[in-house]
């Protein structure tokens, strides 16, 4: 395909989201039934897409409309690049920039910066002198990261497995196990590192949540929002340590088996039924779903389809977890929570709900990675109580 016939596939696949279609379901749906398009055509399509998504709104206002040809327009601006290159009115290449299409500089901080209106008070207040970078940071692709599962490789010996098939990496300061990955991204879920469970894909601030955990031989541990199982794994990959996993979605964890297996650790999946019959646990775990803004590089969709309803829902959600997940911890135990969100109200907030409802509890660290040092935006915070001191 040519680059122009890949920016008129991007302006459709955008409709369609902007319709209302799930991200990944527009791409698919059009993959299907474009089957002349090679795979580079779909890595570049997607591309345009997902940088279109990240800037829907400073795009739509230099693009002239909030449609596909608007943001697609819009992001050629953004560049400093001429449109007329690529909107040609050729064979398959989007009609030629009409008159009327000149669009506008963004007019306001979050217009710029591609923040809700809504939101811009909670997202400033939330990250102060840091809210530019942030939010400049969310705009951008994100990095690629690896977690070393020490179980299988040292962290040397897995970045030769990797060289040695094309993919250079280096170590990310978040955390000891995390790579970045600097060239050969596209091959990583054929490579033998991966295959071979040397390697998992993992954010560094999500790897370094685990590690801010002090884990020792002998404990058991519980992972009470595993989801996926990301962090169940990462748990996991720490000698003698004992790993249970949860979720209210069940079905969220029929991949962890077969995962677990590939990184050569045992973890036991529980349901909500049995986890009173194992409990206490040393350590819980309460990853909790929110509204994600730590991650919406990768996630775009999720930066415009946040609402303040579902937000403050969120919240009562995340305290109602936490004290859920509070009752099953052991006397002298610890209540880990964390959240891949930049905003006070899921963060600080809960736990100073959390807190005050619980004057039995005390915090004993707090820390946030932001997106703007090179990771997806984290929170964490690690709670015991206070006799335990
Ligand atoms: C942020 S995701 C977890 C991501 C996962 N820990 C990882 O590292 O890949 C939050 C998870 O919490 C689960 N969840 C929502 N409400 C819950 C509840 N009341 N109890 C336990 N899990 C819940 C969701 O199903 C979702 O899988």
């Amino acid at each position: 395909m040519t680059p122009s016939a890949r920016v008129q596939a991007a302006i459709e696949i955008l409709d369609d989201i902007l319709a209302g279609a799930p991200a990944e379901k527009a791409l698919t749906g059009w993959a299907r039934r474009s089957r002349f398009a090679g795979s580079k055509d779909r890595a570049a399509i997607r591309d345009h897409v997902f940088d279109a998504l990240r800037c829907k709104r400073s795009f739509a206002a230099l693009g002239g409309a909030e449609t596909g040809r608007g943001l697609m327009l819009g992001s050629f601006r953004a560049e400093g690049r001429d449109p007329g290159s690529v909107f040609t009115g050729e064979r398959h290449a989007p009609d030629p920039v009409r008159e009327g299409e000149t669009g506008h500089a963004p007019r306001s901080e979050p217009e710029r910066l591609d923040i809700p209106d809504w939101l811009w008070p909670s997202f400033s207040s939330s990250l102060g002198s840091e809210s530019e970078p942030v939010a400049k940071a969310l705009q951008c692709r994100a990095p690629i990261h690896l977690r070393v599962n020490l179980r299988k490789a040292t962290v040397p010996d897995a970045i030769a497995a990797l060289a040695r098939d094309g993919i250079e990496v280096a170590r990310h300061l978040a955390c000891d196990t995390a790579l970045e990955v600097t060239s050969g991204a596209r091959g990583i879920s054929q490579n033998s590192a991966y295959l071979d469970g040397m390697v998992e894909l993992q954010d560094a601030a999500s790897q370094a949540v685990v590690a801010a955990l002090n884990l020792a031989p002998g404990m058991r541990v519980l992972d009470y929002c595993a989801g996926g199982g990301g962090k169940t794994l990462a748990l996991a990959a720490n000698e003698g340590v004992e790993v249970f996993s949860h979720d209210a979605a069940p079905g969220r964890m029929q991949d962890l088996p077969v995962r677990a297996n590939r990184a050569g650790v045992k973890v036991t999946t529980i349901e909500t039924t049995g986890i009173a019959r194992l409990a206490p646990f040393d350590l819980v775990l309460v990853d909790a779903p929110c509204s994600g803004s730590g991650s919406w590089r990768r996630s775009p969709a999720g930066k415009w389809a946040l609402t303040a309803e579902r937000l403050q829902e969120l919240t009562h959600i995340q305290g109602d977890i936490l004290a859920q997940a509070a009752s099953v911890v052991s006397a002298s135990g610890v209540l880990a929570y964390a959240t891949c969100s930049v905003l006070d109200e899921e963060n600080g907030l809960v736990v100073e709900t959390f807190l005050q409802d619980h004057p039995d509890w005390v915090e004993i660290h707090r820390q946030s990675w932001l997106v703007s040092q090179g990771t997806d935006g984290f929170f964490t915070s690690h709670l015991t109580r206070n006799r335990a001191r």
